[in-house]
């Protein structure tokens, strides 16, 4: 019989790390045994699930990646980009499967990310929701069918405590609709526009980014043409779906060889 494997959540008292924590301790498919925070963290040393008000999960929140990932299977990270760089050597290190969702990483990141990804495999995706990832797919497609005259913008949507972007998930929808146009994000993409901007250049992929409240994540891809629109829409009201998504990749990621995946390849989309 096969034993379930042995998970370790960083940034255990986040909004994601509560939720990741909770949907590994009730999925039956998964064993927690570990849980990080920084050094000075007031959770360190005490059990998690009392740390979040509830019975108690026989895991001790603590400081040191390197003994709790040595333990583990996988490493699932919703933390911020300087911890994730880290985390993924160490993960590497000790051959555990990284799933890492955390977004705002800059191309230095994603480069240490792509090193470490030659040792162990690392599923990475700035959303790790099934919903999303057909979006992305729907958005590749729809930009491929239609030619310039439809200008294409994102328009996201999240709680005030984010603090990047455009999201993780804004990029990933003008990364697929650049792709359907032929182009690069990097050709296409303005972001914020404010003041005497000029008129809209033709082929360019907008976003807009909206913080307020605590909106858990909404993202539309608007082809807007001369007469008509097509409006492309996900509303993510529970945060359990990038943690069931996080939960299923770090499970199938234990079959695969060293490398760098996302929730596209997860998901067979
Ligand atoms: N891919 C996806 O599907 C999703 C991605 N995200 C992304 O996940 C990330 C986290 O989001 P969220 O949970 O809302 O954020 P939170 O701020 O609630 O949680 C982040 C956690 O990471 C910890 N952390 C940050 N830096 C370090 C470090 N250097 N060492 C150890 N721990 C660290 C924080 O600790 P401290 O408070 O001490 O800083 C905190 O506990 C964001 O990048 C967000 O965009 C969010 C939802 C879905
Ligand atoms: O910070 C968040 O909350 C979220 N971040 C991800 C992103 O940047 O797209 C995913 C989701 O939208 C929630």
């Amino acid at each position: 019989m096969q034993t379930m494997p042995g998970i370790v959540v960083t940034g255990a008292s986040g909004r994601m790390g509560q939720m990741l924590i909770r949907t590994i301790a009730a999925s039956g498919k998964a064993r927690l045994v570990g849980c990080l925070e920084r050094p000075g963290h007031a959770w360190l040393g005490r059990d998690v699930g009392e740390c979040m008000g509830g019975a108690p999960l026989g895991v001790r929140v603590s400081d040191d990646p390197l003994e709790a990932f040595a333990q583990a299977q996988g490493v699932i990270d919703f933390t911020a980009p300087a911890a994730t760089v880290e985390f993924a050597a160490l993960a590497a290190q000790a051959r555990a499967v990284h799933v890492i969702g955390t977004t705002g990483l800059e191309p230095g990141h994603i480069a240490a990310i792509e090193a470490a990804a030659r040792h162990a495999v690392i599923v990475r995706a700035g959303n790790m929701s099934l919903g999303v990832n057909l979006l992305v797919r729907l958005t590749q497609k729809v930009a491929q069918a239609l030619d310039a005259d439809w200008d294409i913008e994102v328009v996201e949507a999240h709680h005030r405590m984010k603090v990047d972007a455009p999201s993780g998930t804004a990029l990933m929808l003008g990364a697929a609709a650049a792709e359907g146009r032929g182009v690069t994000l990097d050709q296409a993409m303005v972001s914020g526009r404010h003041g005497i901007t000029g008129a809209r250049e033709r082929g360019s992929i907008g976003f807009s980014a909206i913080r307020g409240g605590d909106i858990v994540g909404e993202h539309d891809v608007i082809f807007a043409a001369d007469g008509e629109r097509i409006v492309l829409r996900h509303l993510a009201t529970d945060r359990g779906i990038f943690a069931r998504g996080a939960l299923r990749a770090v499970l199938w990621g234990q079959d695969q060889k060293p490398g760098h995946y996302d929730m596209i390849d997860v998901l067979g989309l």
